[in-house]
């Protein structure tokens, strides 16, 4: 049976914090891959500032050097809001051999509760929670809780700077930053 880290996220834009949590939870709970899920319509906030395409050649570009990440574009090839338990559901269904762990930051950990038919999904999911700076780690959901580096980089912060006009280096992985200039994506208008 593999064991495969799923990192849903709206990667508007992806940044390190992505790729340290994925990593970090790759090497402690010894899983065989992590697979990050840019959401088609995030269910629980406004819509990305840029396109899907945009969003998964960036993850894409991030993801590129480091053979045990991939992309599933499932949630983005769906329409309608991109509902982690319709995702599960599909991915069990389309591979039954694989055990998954389905990663998320703090601040989606206190959102638990609000998670659509999360009862049913908590069934068919092992969650791992992971530390970030400002949230709380606690729930009395039946989570894996791991303590991991906390970097305070969120993807708004990004796209603030973006705005500013202020540097982003060091953020992001450079080659998302090139994707980023050459698309001239986040300018404000
Ligand atoms: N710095 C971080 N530390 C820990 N978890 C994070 C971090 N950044 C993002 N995550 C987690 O990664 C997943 C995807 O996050 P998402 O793509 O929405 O990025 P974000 O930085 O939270 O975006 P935004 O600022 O636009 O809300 C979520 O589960 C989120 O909690
Ligand atoms: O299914 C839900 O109700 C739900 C509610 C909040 C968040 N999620 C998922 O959690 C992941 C992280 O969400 P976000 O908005 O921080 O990118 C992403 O895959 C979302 O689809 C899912």
């Amino acid at each position: 049976m593999k064991k495969v880290g799923l990192l849903g996220g709206t990667f508007d834009p992806p940044h390190l914090g992505h790729l340290l949590i994925a990593e970090e939870v790759y090497e402690q709970l010894k899983l065989d891959e992590v697979w990050f899920i840019p959401s088609g319509e995030p269910p629980h906030k406004e819509k990305a500032s840029v396109s899907a395409r945009d969003r998964v050649d960036m993850v894409e570009s991030a993801i590129q050097d480091n053979h045990h990440f991939s992309i599933n574009t499932i949630e983005v090839n769906r329409l309608g809001k991109s509902y982690t338990v319709d995702t599960i559901e599909a991915l069990l269904k389309e591979y039954p051999n694989n055990q998954f762990y389905f990663i998320i930051g703090a601040d989606m950990v206190e959102y638990l509760p609000k998670w659509s038919r999360i009862d049913k999904l908590i069934e068919q999911v092992q969650f791992v929670g992971v530390k970030r700076p400002d949230y709380e780690l606690n729930t009395t959901y039946p989570i894996i809780a791991l303590d991991i580096p906390e970097l305070a980089i969120s993807s708004t912060e990004i796209r603030k700077r973006l705005a500013n006009n202020r540097s982003i280096r060091y953020l992001v992985p450079e080659k998302v930053l090139e994707v980023i200039k050459e698309r001239k994506l986040y300018e404000s208008s």
